[in-house]
């Protein structure tokens, strides 16, 4: 079997991974992440997971690479992991007492082929008041997450409903990867 390899910084994703019990290592690509205006969600997160594929494909050809992206979509707005404090604040309080849709974008490669696909869970928050949102912030969690939330830490509290995967929330739908790996190998 090719060997495996993870294109990502992420540590859920890591951990996430290793649920399949299949080794592999993590190679960071450093591939530029801003969005062209007017792109679709599921565009987005699809040519990210590619682009991060690709950057780490292209140097290790003999390779099988899984790229990933998520993002939250609520309403018209895409929204990637927050800049600073104020911007975590205000993609909280459009998320209060709202659904939203979380979107995961997951590439496989190797130097012949590549099978992208998307996963899409529904997650509703509870009405948040501004002091929930502020002790929140002070967490610390928000600031490397996209929508500026993690469901699976301090901002499980947050979330009232969910509906999908859990997993693809967190970065990486690893039930349906293991499958599409499966078909992929
Ligand atoms: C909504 C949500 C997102 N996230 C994380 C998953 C992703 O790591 C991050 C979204 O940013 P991404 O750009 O998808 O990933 P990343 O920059 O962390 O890692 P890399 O590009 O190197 O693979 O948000 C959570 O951990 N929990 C959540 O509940």
């Amino acid at each position: 079997m090719e060997p495996l390899i993870l294109a990502s910084s992420s540590p859920r994703r890591k951990e996430l991974l290793q649920l399949l019990q299949i080794p592999f290592l993590v190679i960071v690509s450093d591939v530029d992440e801003t969005l062209p205006n007017h792109i679709s969600p599921e565009e987005a997160v699809t040519n990210l997971a590619l682009l991060k594929a690709s950057a780490v494909s292209s140097t290790n050809p003999g390779s099988c690479v899984i790229g990933a992206d998520t993002v939250v979509v609520s309403g018209s707005r895409i929204l990637g992991k927050p800049a600073d404090r104020q911007e975590a604040k205000e993609m909280l309080l459009s998320l209060s007492g709202r659904k939203h849709q979380v979107l995961t974008g997951v590439c496989i490669k190797n130097h012949e082929k590549e099978k992208i696909f998307y996963e899409r869970t529904e997650v509703t928050f509870w009405d948040l008041t501004e002091d929930q949102i502020d002790s929140y912030l002070d967490t610390g969690e928000p600031f490397d997450k996209a929508g500026a939330y993690g469901i699976q830490g301090f901002g499980s509290l947050l979330v009232k409903e969910i509906h999908g995967d859990y997993f693809a929330v967190v970065g990486l739908p690893v039930s349906r990867l293991s499958r599409e790996l499966q078909n992929f190998l």
